[in-house]
Parts: C-alpha cells; structure tokens; sequence
C-alpha cells in the first residue's frame, strides 16, 4: 500500500529487528524476515539487535579509533589516502565530498588486506581499489585490533545478506555467487568535530547519499547525528545499546529491481565541543562480479519501480564499476594523483 505522509511524519525511529530471532522457531524465523523485509522496503535500513558482534571487538575498535584521532596530524598525514592508489588510509576533514560539498569528518579507510593485482592497460579499472591498506606506524595496535573487528563484522553481514535473500522469496545463496572468497571489505573509523571546528555556513558531517555496497553496518559510539530519508523528511537514528544500524546499499536496489531501494542518509555535524564517533563496515560484493536482477515473486515483482534513475548517480550492475564511481568521486585528491586517466576518460 502507498504510504501517505502523514503515516510515515508518525513514524519516530526505524525498526529493530533481532537476529536471534532467524535462527529461532520456524515462526520466529518468518517473523524475522516478513520484519526485514518490510523494514528495507519501507525505509532502507533497521537497527539490528542480536548480532553476536562481541562488544569487547567494537569497544576496543573505538578505543583504537580515538587513539588513532588523537595522533599528531604528521602520524595522520603520513598515511594520507593521497599516497594509496587503492583509496585506503587517512582523510582530514573537508577533504571528502558528497555531491560535490565538503564532508566535516577526518576519517580512516581500512580494505580487505590484499595485495594490489598486477594491473597493466587493458586490466580493468576496477582492480586498482585491490591493494594493501596503510597502517600507521604510531599505532601498531590497530592492524590487529580492526582487522579482527573487520572479520567479525563480515561474518554477521554475510548472514544477514543471505536472510534478505530469503525475505524476498530467493534460495537463501541466491548472492552467494557474487560475494564468494573476495567480497568487498571496508572498515571506517570516523571522527565527527563539532560544529565549532568546521566553518560556520556548513553542518554537512556527511552529505546525502547512497552506500554503493550491498549492505552497510554503521556502529555508533554514544552521540547521534545520523538520519535517514524518508518521504516525510529526515528522521533521527540515534545510537541504541546493543544494536547497530544497517543500511541497504545500491546493489541490493538493483539486485531487486528497486523493489528494495537503498537508504538515503547522511549525518548531521554535532554541536560546539561535542564529537561524534562512529565506525561503518560496508559488504560490497566481488569486484569482477556483476550483480544479477533476481527472479522477484510476481506479488513483489509487481511492486518493484525498478533502480532510480539519477543522473548524479548512475546505478552500475557491474560491481567494479559502481565501486570506483564513488570512490573517485567522494576522493578527487586521490582521484586526481592516480587515475587521471579515468577521469579524462568519463569527462
Ligand atoms: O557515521 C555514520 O553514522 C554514517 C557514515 C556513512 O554513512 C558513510 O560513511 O557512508
Ligand atoms: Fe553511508
């Protein structure tokens, strides 16, 4: 049924689902997924209860994530995103753009650890986000300490991915294919400053926008900021003990032909003196893959409006190409430095 807007200005929060619940009674387990599947369809993102992330991970990741902020920027700088061909490493704040406007927020970018492929000119572009991660020398603690957080948080949005599948009536391997052996991995650690730390004119945390992935996890530590879009205008997600948010991602809005649409979001600057910690996990599938449309039962089929159409953002199938989209242009300094070339060739 349409929603109207004065149902959806009634909604306050997004729903919380618990993971428990899939692997519970036959009833549970329906109730989970009818639940998931209604959540992304209405807005594109729930908070997930029950994840069996162990709290101890997550709370010594944002340890390591202050400790690493609190370095002296010349620790920061020197593993800048401008010296990795792959968009890994650190980012100050101003130096990311969505649509164009500078996100406030420094930020590290921590990939699936392997080695760059071998590359050459008729190698597709894509294989160029392939390559090591930076790691600060300062900090020896953090390869282990995310790298762990990192696995474990693959694990969970594994199985949360098969159950979307089921939700929306699929074998539950039904994406198997496109995340086997080498999905896409990225862990960000990121520092929000308060808006006494950015210029006055702007409270832009981050600027609207897509995740290009399949599914997104979006730990937050303590402070809001986060909000989604929905017809009725942004609603808060703040952060809920126990829970983490879940955003759908671009490829599971083509992989349903719209059906699923992925969640609008951004984050809002925290006030004078306040920062705002969080860490978001993005599943992304294989790079040299190419996302299938599934075979939608007819009573979803019927309520699929396939992929939005937005010239700013042109939706790809082929998993490489929707990747590199975001990062060159969310990165233009990296963009600039390593892929001219690429640019040159979509002017
Ligand atoms: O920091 C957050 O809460 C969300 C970050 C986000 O949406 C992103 O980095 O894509
Ligand atoms: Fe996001």
């Amino acid at each position: 049924m349409a929603r109207t807007a004065a149902s959806a200005a009634a909604e306050t929060t997004v729903p919380i689902l618990d993971l428990r619940r899939l692997h519970g009674s036959g009833e549970e387990r329906a109730a989970f997924l009818a639940g998931l599947r209604a959540a992304i369809r209405r807005f594109g993102a729930f908070y997930l209860s029950g994840h069996g992330v162990d709290p101890d991970l997550v709370a010594q990741g944002f340890a390591l994530s202050r400790r690493f902020f609190a370095l002296p920027d010349a620790e920061k700088l020197a593993i800048e995103m401008v010296h990795s061909p792959h968009f890994r490493g650190y980012t100050r704040p101003g130096w990311e753009r969505t649509r164009g406007l500078a996100d406030w927020r420094e930020q590290v970018d921590i990939g699936s650890e392997r080695p760059a492929l071998p590359g050459g000119p008729d190698a597709p572009a894509w294989q160029r986000l392939e390559g090591p991660n930076q790691w600060p020398a300062a900090l020896p603690e953090l390869r282990p300490g995310i790298l762990a957080l990192q696995a474990a948080l693959t694990e969970v949005t594994l199985r949360l991915l098969r159950a979307v599948s089921l939700a929306v009536g699929q074998r539950e391997d039904a994406l198997d294919p496109i995340v086997a052996e080498r999905p896409t991995q990225l862990v960000k650690l990121i520092r929000y400053p308060g808006h006494d730390a950015v210029p006055e004119d702007s409270s832009q945390g981050v600027g609207p926008h897509k995740d290009s992935g399949l599914l997104t996890l979006v730990l937050q530590h303590e402070r809001g900021g986060l909000q989604i879009e929905t017809p009725a205008g942004w609603l808060d997600v703040p952060p809920r003990p126990g829970t983490v948010v879940v955003n759908a991602g671009e490829l599971l809005e083509l992989a349903t032909d719209g059906y699923f649409r992925a969640a609008v979001h951004r984050v809002v600057t925290p006030p004078a003196g306040v920062e705002r910690l969080s860490i978001a996990f993005f599943l992304g599938a294989r790079l040299d893959a190419r996302v299938p449309v599934l075979p939608l039962p007819p009573d979803l089929k019927a309520e699929a409006r396939g992929p939005e159409r937005d010239p700013l953002n042109p939706l790809f199938h082929d998993v490489g190409a929707n990747a590199l989209k975001g990062r060159l242009r969310s990165h233009p300094d990296v963009a600039s430095r390593h892929h001219a070339d690429l640019l040159a060739a979509t002017a």
